[in-house]
């Protein structure tokens, strides 16, 4: 059986960036920018007013003859005298004559005459062109990660489609004959299904929304046809039947597909019987079907395969550091994944753990790595922790 940083190592060596794309902008949401983005125009490519007011020719000038109008969208020039201003509103071009926005607040309106009330400093809400962005400037460096402030920020200069690596394509397969819909009145020795819309969502809520759902009873032909179909993936998830029971036909169906088995089994609790295998380009997680199980290989593997498939650079474990507010076992010679709560740097950890269980999962906010080695861990001592369920 091997360790954990010898898995992670092993699935890192075996995963690589996806080839790029063109996306259209409105589906790039979590993907990574495969090239730098060089501004296409300045922002604002136009003098804009700041403000609702008056454009006028600064200068020592207590009234104002207003001769027209801008407003947004508008494009019109005026031949304004010193003593002349234009009705202007906010994000309208700013006449070329004109240098400075007096807010209208700061007049008194009589008729097409106005009297200034505070004169504003020469220049005053008036955008300058490029303030924001020069035309050519290196904008976003090669590596972005597209969140919606990008999207917006890209909009915003003309932009539709970015160059990234592609999104993967996944595949979720769930076996089992026990499991059954939500929803479905529950038989005698049947539970609910909940390890595809958990996973489903862990996928989604990163950004990985090509995903495909299949379900399969136990049995070696259904799973071999299923696994078949589930190969056309960049990633395909498998949830269950990995163990070694009579009904557990994963491995087997795996073999028979031609994956390429790269390890099976970690010393860890839980997750032991994760199976991780290759075939082509497609990667293969097996996760062991107990729900703890399978999120926690969820998290700590599958997910670190998928961020290097995107072209995220950061792939590495978000691992952070926490003092034990208590004592803690590990009694097993195993790496153990506790979960627990994380507050001002202070782990709790929960007393429920077994791996069929999410309730620890769906109440706590840190999943806590305690190392092989590690027996006995005492209050105010280090641990690490991935933080989870934080948005
Ligand atoms: N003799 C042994 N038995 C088991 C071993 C072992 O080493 N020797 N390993 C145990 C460990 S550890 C784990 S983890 C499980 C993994 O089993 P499988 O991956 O084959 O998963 P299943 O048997 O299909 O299911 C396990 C458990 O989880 C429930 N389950 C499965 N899928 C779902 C789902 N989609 N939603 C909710 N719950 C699900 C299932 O009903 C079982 O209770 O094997 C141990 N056995
Ligand atoms: O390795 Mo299993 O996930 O502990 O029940």
């Amino acid at each position: 059986m091997i360790s954990v940083s010898k898995a992670l190592d092993l699935i890192k060596s075996h995963s690589s960036q996806l080839p790029t794309v063109k996306m259209p902008l409105r589906d790039s949401y979590g993907c990574f920018l495969a090239e730098e983005v060089l501004a296409p125009i300045s922002l604002p490519s136009f003098r804009q007013s700041a403000m609702d007011g008056y454009a006028f020719r600064s200068g020592e000038i207590s009234e104002l003859e207003v001769v027209g109008e801008c407003k947004a969208g508008d494009a019109l020039e005026f031949e304004l005298l010193e003593n002349q201003a234009v009705r202007i509103f906010t994000g309208a071009r700013v006449p070329d004559r004109a240098d400075t926005v007096i807010i209208q607040e700061h007049v008194e309106a009589g008729g097409s005459k106005i009297s200034i009330l505070q004169l504003p400093e020469k220049y005053a809400n008036v955008r300058k062109v490029g303030e924001q962005v020069q035309a050519g400037d290196h904008v976003l460096p090669a590596g972005t990660k597209i969140n919606e402030s990008i999207i917006g920020f890209l909009a915003s200069f003309g932009i539709t489609e970015v160059l990234v690596f592609n999104k993967p394509k996944i595949t979720l397969i769930v076996t089992g004959n026990e499991l059954q819909e939500p929803g479905s009145h529950l038989k005698p020795g049947c539970i609910y299904e909940s390890n595809a819309i958990m996973l489903e969502s862990a996928l989604k809520s990163r950004g990985f929304d090509s995903v495909r759902l299949l379900k399969v009873e136990d049995d070696l032909e259904s799973t071999k046809k299923v696994i078949a179909t589930g190969l056309e993936s960049d990633l395909l998830l498998i949830s269950g039947g990995i163990s070694v029971g009579d009904y557990d036909f994963v491995n087997e169906s795996l073999q028979a597909n031609g994956v390429r088995e790269i390890f099976y089994k970690v010393n860890q609790k839980p997750g032991k019987p994760l199976w991780f295998g290759k075939k082509e380009s497609t990667l293969v997680f097996a996760l062991p079907g107990n729900p703890s199980s399978s999120l926690t290989c969820f998290l700590i593997y599958a997910l670190s395969a998928l961020k290097i498939m995107s072209g995220n650079t950061n792939f590495n474990l978000d691992f952070q550091s926490g003092i034990l507010k208590h004592r803690t076992f590990n009694k097993f010679g195993k790496t153990v994944f506790l979960l627990g709560t994380e507050k001002n740097g202070e782990i709790e950890i929960f007393e429920k753990q077994a791996s069929s269980m999410l309730i620890s999962y769906a109440l706590g906010n840190a999943l806590v790595m305690i190392p092989e080695q590690l027996e006995i861990l005492e209050a105010g001592e280090s641990v690490q922790f991935l933080p989870i369920n934080r948005n």
